[in-house]
């Protein structure tokens, strides 16, 4: 049985519970996804203990943002744990995504967009220019003319993403709740099947997995629910090399 395209993010408050969550959910999902809370508490370490003995991918979210020469540095740094993917901020600008793309060849690059956190009002108070559906295109044309492989958007713009940057760019989506489930802190999001049918190629979730009572469990169904669905792509391995 083929994995689903699916990376669980383990946004642990230790070591032990996310690399359980890893072991529980790895058998059902393509990719863990590393954010921030775990990889500044426990550094590169993290990568190997979530990975364990199995072959799935890891997703490292650092969401890099600074200037080129140091997401260069950053990206280099990382490299070497081998990670599939690795996020930068796309409106931290062409030069910084080329720089990220060069120091990191064997992973691909994944551009944020803009956070699925953020409603038009969050924008027009951040000063961008809205609405997110727009920010997200142009952002999105701006990361891949810079080299980006993959970009990072709702799936609410996956459809307009695609057909904005073609077939070649893996697009991964955040913000992913089943039907009726709470929001949180999310403010664009869809359900599983309709991110997949927007053309999503690979499914961020977190706690809806994460805080089930039987992790394991709830990422088997939630794979179920997509295998049945007809529009399902092959697990969400990267587009590129
Ligand atoms: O725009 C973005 C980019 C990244 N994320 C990350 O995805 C997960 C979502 O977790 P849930 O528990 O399913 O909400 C989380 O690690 C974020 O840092 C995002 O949500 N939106």
């Amino acid at each position: 049985m083929t994995a689903a395209p699916i990376a669980v993010a383990l946004d642990a408050p230790d070591l032990d519970t996310a690399a359980r969550w890893a072991t529980l959910v790895t058998p059902h999902v393509s990719t863990v996804k590393v954010g921030l809370e775990l990889y500044l508490r426990y550094g590169p370490d993290v990568v190997a203990s979530v990975r364990g003995a199995s072959r799935v991918q890891v997703f490292l979210d650092l969401k890099l943002h600074d200037i080129p020469a140091t997401v260069r540095g950053a990206a280099r740094a990382v490299a070497r744990l081998k990670p599939s993917y690795l996020t930068v901020h796309a409106a931290g600008g062409p030069a910084m995504i080329r720089e990220a793309v060069e120091a990191a060849p064997a992973t691909t690059i994944a551009a944020v967009t803009v956070l699925t956190s953020l409603d038009d009002a969050d924008l027009r108070a951040v000063g961008i220019e809205g609405p997110a559906p727009d920010a997200v295109r142009r952002l999105a044309a701006l990361a891949v003319g810079a080299g980006a492989q993959a970009l990072v958007c709702s799936p609410q713009e996956a459809a307009a993403v695609r057909a904005e940057v073609g077939p070649g760019i893996t697009l991964i989506t955040p913000g992913v709740r089943p039907a009726g489930a709470d929001t949180q802190d999310q403010a664009r999001v869809a359900t599983p099947e309709a991110a997949l049918a927007a053309g999503a190629d690979l499914l961020v979730i977190g706690r809806p997995i994460t805080a089930a009572p039987d992790p394991g469990a709830a990422a088997a169904a939630m794979a179920a629910a997509l295998r049945k669905f007809p529009g399902e792509r092959p697990p969400g391995t990267p587009r590129h090399g």
